[in-house]
């Protein structure tokens, strides 16, 4: 249902400063994969959820998502379909706005397209509900100015936010980096609850090893601009640590 075709992007192309982020990156995304993507500093990683989003434009191939040629569409229409979580918290949340607020704003890009943090009876209580099964007790702090909660809770809000309207492929981006080992636990449980519940897609970054291997179906490594391996459900599920490392050397 995703597909990125010969996907390449370069920096600063015909410079000195040159880069190739991105050389020649093909991968078709089933629907309701749940794909970990590892890799060194600087494989590429985060340039191919860039280009995925829209942040960034390929400097060749394409990307097709749903049989719809995606490559030229900009980041804001993406972004009805693909959600995103970000290491930091606070990038995908506004810290002054309540925990409701923040929920209703989401609520409202995703269903219209357009921007509200007005909050009626009915939403209250679709949102309370939806709070309520994080066990965060976070359903009796909907009036809390969001920047006020811990790191976890604010991150658990940003992906109730991401999946209110579930997206189609949800893109997290190191998303538990930041937080304490307890409640980086507490969110990949969350993530995986709501990624089977909704029955979304999703593809998830990180730089521990043990969370790779021990979440989602399938296995990407990054290096140097390029998918090195693609590691299926069985393949997977038989991988050690020790194996890995193999793919992180030039
Ligand atoms: N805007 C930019 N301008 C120039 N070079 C860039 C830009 N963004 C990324 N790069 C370069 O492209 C390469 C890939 O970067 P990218 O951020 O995708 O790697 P990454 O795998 O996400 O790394 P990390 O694990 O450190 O986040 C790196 O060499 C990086 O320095």
């Amino acid at each position: 249902m995703l597909s990125l075709q010969d996907v390449s992007v370069t920096f600063n192309e015909g410079t000195s400063l040159e880069k190739r982020a991105l050389s020649h990156v093909s991968v078709d995304v089933n629907d309701g994969d749940f794909i970990t993507i590892l890799g060194s500093n600087g494989a590429g990683k985060s340039t191919f959820f860039n280009v995925i989003a829209g942040k960034l434009p390929v400097s060749d191939g394409k990307i097709i998502l749903g049989g719809k040629d995606i490559t030229h569409e900009k980041e804001h229409v993406r972004a009805r379909n693909i959600g995103r979580l970000f290491q930091d918290p606070s990038m995908g949340t506004a810290s002054r706005l309540s925990v409701e607020e923040n929920l209703a704003l989401a609520y409202s890009r995703s269903n219209r397209g357009l921007f509200s943090m007005a909050v009626n009876k009915n939403e209250r209580a679709f949102f309370a509900e939806k709070l309520k099964t994080l066990n965060m007790g976070l359903e009796d702090r909907m009036k809390t100015p969001i920047g006020l909660l811990s790191g976890g809770q604010r991150q658990a809000v940003a992906l109730m936010m991401a999946v209110l309207n579930p997206p189609e492929v949800l893109l997290l981006d190191e998303h538990t980096a930041a937080l304490d080992p307890n409640s980086a636990k507490k969110i990949l449980e969350i993530t995986n609850e709501l990624i089977r519940e909704e029955h979304i897609t999703a593809l998830m970054i990180t730089h521990n090893m043990k969370d790779a291997l021990e979440n989602g179906n399938r296995l990407l490594v990054f290096h140097d601009g390029q998918i090195r391996k693609d590691f299926h459900s069985e393949e997977k599920a038989k991988l050690k640590p020790a194996d890995l490392l193999a793919y992180y050397e030039v």
